[in-house]
């Protein structure tokens, strides 16, 4: 028999191919006739086929191959499920909460219409995390009946936590397996290059699906605990810049500097700088510095790195966790390439000489004395990622503060903060222009409109002209400099659909805020005793 032998295969248990053969009902072992005899049986190494054949028994073999794989890539039946992955031969990948990538596998995942169809069990989500999948594989089912009673977006997902799905990807089969702290793919094949190409779709799929949105990546605690990477993502939906009211031309100013900072890549490498850039937004709350960032990010098609160093630390997946100096430095040094890090209230980020603020109380009290809030993150980490000589190339830092005389002079050196743009209380254009955002005029598009604020579209539209006169007329009666843009904006929603009304009794509402605002003031200067602000 032995010198008759011409070929032999032995495959394992648990592969594709053995699945297919299974799938003809043979009982094995087994003898059967094509181009040759074959003999098939099976032992703990796994499936033998043998072929005796007069001088084509490989081919023969070849062929037998290659109608298993044919017969398998066209089942409509999934394969077994695999459920040892580590004694299984086929692709397998793992992806780990807290990697960029697991972002693009489960948006991925979600948006294949057989998982979908499959199952008829959901997991219910109401976090914008999940929503945020959702939004980006296009495949989330919303309930309607829960959204009213709770004024909650409600997501059915199919993708619970402990299931296991298979489906059909291009000609093979997948099985994708959601553990709390991790998806494994599994691709019935043994040809590596088609789990990366699977890979690159998802990653495509997600960024094709994100442009109306902008990313926000947020630091989280590595699965053992002891690094940070950049894993949760937000995905905020676009503010268009066109809705950003800035006077003085800073707007298209700030846009010109980065747009010339990002095409200047070549120039940076010649003259040996690093290629990245920092801006300080200051000023009092409310004047646009975060909307800044995000719709500066909508309009580059960047994304945002978020660092928030102002809570001293807290638990993801029963992992305590604080950003400290080196953590910090990883961080800086993974954010991709042409995207922004955001650090918001960067004077809060670390311990300063001052170690309490005064804060205004609601009503007439005195101001309350608060601790300052604490981070692990020392001045010289910080100034040490932000220096970092393995920066991503093109990187914008973005800081903002509602106090620049609170930061280390050290910190906000050119060359580590290179632009400072001071955001004030709303002038008389940036007055007009709100009011402009709110009612848009008939001859105006809503391409650019900023459709998250208002129910505003939904009124019949004013003519241009009319407009803009109850614009002036608005803006006249507001002072300058004694309002941000968000208390404005604030009083606007109160007359969503009718601009008559919010010129009409625009000064009796600045009235009764001068008035408020003289009260606190004699609250703070103590003025007022704590008895008169508990009868408030
Ligand atoms: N200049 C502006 N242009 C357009 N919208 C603005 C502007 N300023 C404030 N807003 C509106 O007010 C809200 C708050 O603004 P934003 O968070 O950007 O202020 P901020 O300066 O970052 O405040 P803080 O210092 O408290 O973080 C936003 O929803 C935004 O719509």
């Amino acid at each position: 028999m032995a010198d008759r032998l011409i070929a032999a295969v032995a495959v394992r248990n648990n592969d594709g191919y053995l699945d297919a053969v299974y799938n003809f009902e043979w009982a094995l072992p087994v003898l059967f006739w094509r181009r040759g005899w074959i003999a098939a049986y099976l032992d703990e190494s796994g499936l033998t086929l043998r072929v005796w054949s007069f001088g084509r028994g490989a081919q023969a073999l070849q062929d037998l191959i290659q109608d298993a794989r044919d017969f398998y890539q066209s089942r409509t039946e999934p394969p077994a499920l695999v459920v040892d992955e580590s004694a299984s031969p086929l692709v397998t990948a793992v992806f780990e909460t807290g990697d960029m990538s697991t972002s693009w596998i489960f948006a991925y995942l979600q948006s294949q219409p057989s998982i979908m169809l499959e199952t008829s069990r959901f997991c219910v989500s109401t976090r914008q995390f999940d929503s945020g999948w959702a939004a980006a594989g296009r495949k989330a089912t919303r309930s309607s009946t829960v959204t009213s009673t709770e004024q909650l977006e409600v997501y059915s997902l199919p993708l619970r936590t402990g299931s296991t799905h298979r489906f059909r990807w291009r000609d093979y089969w997948v099985q994708a397996s959601i553990a709390p702290l991790k998806i494994t793919v599994i691709i019935h094949t043994t040809d590596k290059s088609i789990m990366f190409s699977f890979i690159e779709a998802a990653r495509a799929k997600y960024i094709e699906a994100a442009t109306a949105y902008v990313n926000v990546y947020l630091a989280q605690a590595s699965l053992t605990g002891d690094s940070m990477l950049w894993g949760r993502v937000v995905i905020k939906r676009q503010r268009p810049w066109t809705t950003l009211v800035l006077p003085n031309g800073i707007k298209e100013n700030l846009l010109a500097d980065v747009k010339e900072f990002l095409d200047s890549e070549d120039w940076y490498q010649n003259a040996d700088v690093p290629h990245r850039r920092g801006y300080l937004l200051y000023g009092q709350p409310g004047t646009g510095k975060s909307t800044t960032v995000h719709a500066l990010a909508a309009e580059l098609g960047m994304q945002i790195f978020f660092l928030s160093l102002a809570t001293p630390g807290q638990a993801i997946h029963f992992v305590p966790f604080s950003i400290d100096d080196n953590t910090l430095g990883d961080l800086f040094d993974s954010v991709i390439p042409h995207s922004i890090i955001l650090i918001e209230d960067i004077d809060c980020a670390f311990p300063s000489r001052q170690t309490h603020v005064e804060v205004p109380v609601q009503g007439l009290g005195r101001p309350k004395e608060m601790p300052l809030p604490r981070s692990a993150v020392t001045l010289a980490g910080l100034l040490n990622a932000m220096d970092s000589v393995t920066s991503q190339e093109g990187r914008l830092l973005i800081c903002t503060t509602n106090h620049i005389e609170r930061l280390d002079p050290a910190l906000i050196r050119p060359g580590r903060i290179d632009v400072k743009i001071r955001y004030s209380l709303a002038t008389t254009e940036q007055l007009k222009d709100a009011f402009h955002r709110f009612y848009p005029c008939s001859s105006d598009s809503l391409a650019g409109a900023d459709k998250s604020t208002s129910g505003a579209h939904t009124q019949p539209k004013l003519a241009r002209s009319e407009v803009e006169h109850l614009a002036l007329e608005f803006a006249a009666a507001i002072p300058q400099d004694m309002f941000s843009v968000a208390q404005i904006q604030g009083y606007l929603l109160g007359y969503k659909k009718d601009p008559f009304g919010a010129v009409a009794n625009v000064s009796a509402w600045v009235e009764a805020q001068r008035f408020g605002e003289e009260v606190r003031r004699f609250g703070k200067q103590g003025l007022l005793t704590p008895e008169d602000s508990e009868s408030d």
